[in-house]
């Protein structure tokens, strides 16, 4: 048998590459997207449904726990949006495919998308 095989595949030892943080991360986006639709169409139905409908929408709207599940979906949004860019961009050949730009443009990309969570915040409170 081989000596020199791989001994620590445990994820969680592993110190990940920002990179790597940034493709986890527009993956967790993705999938929070897709839900995000659901529930944001369920509520445009309950707001077009009728006045006490819009009336309803409008008051769950108010509370505390939906703006912070609001605010958890435009986060995913802005941060899978900022990501998407930056694949478009590497995929059309904007942007190089080496180790130095993968990792500056995945900082860029989480700054830009720390930025609008933030802005997303102050929009909602
Ligand atoms: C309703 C809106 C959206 C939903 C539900 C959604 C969902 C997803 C999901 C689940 C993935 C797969 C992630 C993976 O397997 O790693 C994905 C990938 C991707 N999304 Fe979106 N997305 C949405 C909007 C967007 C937008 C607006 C952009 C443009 C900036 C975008 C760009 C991309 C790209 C480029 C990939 C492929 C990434 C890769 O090659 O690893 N998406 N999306």
């Amino acid at each position: 048998m081989k000596k020199q095989r791989p001994v620590n595949l445990d994820l969680r030892t592993i110190n990940q590459p920002v990179s790597a943080i940034a493709s986890i991360l527009h993956r967790i986006s993705g999938v929070i997207t897709f839900i995000a639709v659901g529930i944001l169409l369920w509520l445009l139905g309950m707001s077009l449904s009728s006045q006490e409908g819009f009336l309803q929408a409008s008051e769950i709207m108010t509370g505390f726990f939906a703006k912070f599940i609001l605010w958890g979906i435009l986060t995913a949004l802005a941060y899978h949006i900022c990501g998407g860019i930056r694949h478009v961009l590497m995929d059309f050949g904007f942007l190089e495919e080496n180790l130095v730009t993968g990792s500056a443009s995945a900082k860029v990309a989480i700054v830009i998308a720390v930025i609008l969570s933030i802005l997303a915040g102050v929009l909602l409170w």
